[in-house]
């Protein structure tokens, strides 16, 4: 049988569309939501991912700063234009893009992030919190995951996630996410011994290596649900779609997957920290 396709574009317009409404009731209130995304030196795919975040902004009314450092930027310098921002009641979420230049030390300027600007879920606080199930502000990748398995309802209780990828902003938070939905979780990485075999014992397949179509096909259950939060050079997934095409239960397609909805959840993190300080304005007056 045919998988049901995960459309991410569908999911990324509808939340964008209600979104809308809120940053006009905003802008009522004389607040406009505003993203500030700090890019350092020059990869060209970087440049279109923050070009991409900026426009999403804007096209629902939001402000996007743009903030482009050469690649020379020391880890001191942009220490300190992150805290310039964060004491800069003008911005309402901060995006540092990953990754930063090899001698910035990357981490520390995640750190760096206040943790009521960390739309993003880049910070160790705002990891934890995810982990303990009340984090406000998850990573966007992960949190657009459980955004697509929660509007195609799929279920998670007592099912089979195998996670493929621990990274701090992808594979670590998501499967702590599902492991607060109370899936089994698995979360597999480069060490892993007999990959394939425990891919083929998963209801839940997220794929977020980085390796471009390294998930086959012949590793996967009949039926499994397939995300692919892969981003690899020229668009191309961690999912080996043509093969795992005639496994899947339900699959997302790169382009057109979890990428759009990962911008949307960023601009609606962006939009829940402008109405926090709306409503901190109004204690206040
Ligand atoms: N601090 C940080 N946060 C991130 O969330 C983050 C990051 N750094 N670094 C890079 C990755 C990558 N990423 C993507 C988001 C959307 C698409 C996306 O929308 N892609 C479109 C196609 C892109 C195109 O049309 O060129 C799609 O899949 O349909 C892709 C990749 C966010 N990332």
């Amino acid at each position: 049988m045919e998988p049901l396709i995960l459309d991410g574009k569908r999911v990324a317009t509808e939340v964008k569309e209600s979104l809308r409404l809120r940053v006009s009731a905003l802008k009522e209130k004389g607040i406009v939501p505003c993203l500030a995304t700090v890019l350092v030196g020059d990869d060209s795919s970087s440049e279109t991912y923050v070009k991409m975040k900026g426009n999403a902004c804007r096209k629902i009314g939001m402000e996007s700063r743009r903030i482009h450092l050469p690649k020379e930027t020391t880890t001191s310098e942009l220490l300190r234009v992150i805290n310039e921002l964060n004491s800069d009641d003008d911005v309402h979420g901060i995006l540092l893009q990953h990754p930063v230049p090899k001698h910035i030390d990357e981490r520390a300027a995640f750190e760096a992030i206040s943790i009521e600007k960390d739309v993003d879920g880049v910070t160790s606080l705002g990891f934890g919190r995810t982990s303990f199930g009340f984090g406000e502000y998850p990573s966007c990748t992960p949190a657009a995951i459980m955004n697509i398995i929660d509007y195609y309802d799929v279920s998670v209780e007592g099912k089979h996630a195998v996670v493929i990828g621990r990274s701090p902003i992808l594979g670590k938070p998501v499967s702590m996410m599902l492991l607060n939905r109370n899936a089994t979780v698995t979360t597999c990485h480069s060490y892993t011994e007999n990959l394939a075999e425990i891919v083929s014992q998963a209801d839940i397949v997220v794929a977020a290596v980085g390796k471009p179509n390294f998930i086959k096909g012949e590793w996967v259950k009949e039926g499994a649900v397939i995300l692919d939060a892969g981003y690899n050079k020229g668009n191309i997934g961690d999912v080996d779609y043509d093969s795992c095409y005639e496994k899947a239960g339900a699959i997302t397609p790169v382009p057109g997957g979890v990428g759009p909805v990962t911008i949307s959840m960023l601009l609606k993190q962006t939009v829940d920290s402008a109405e926090k300080t709306a409503e901190l304005l109004k204690k206040s007056s």
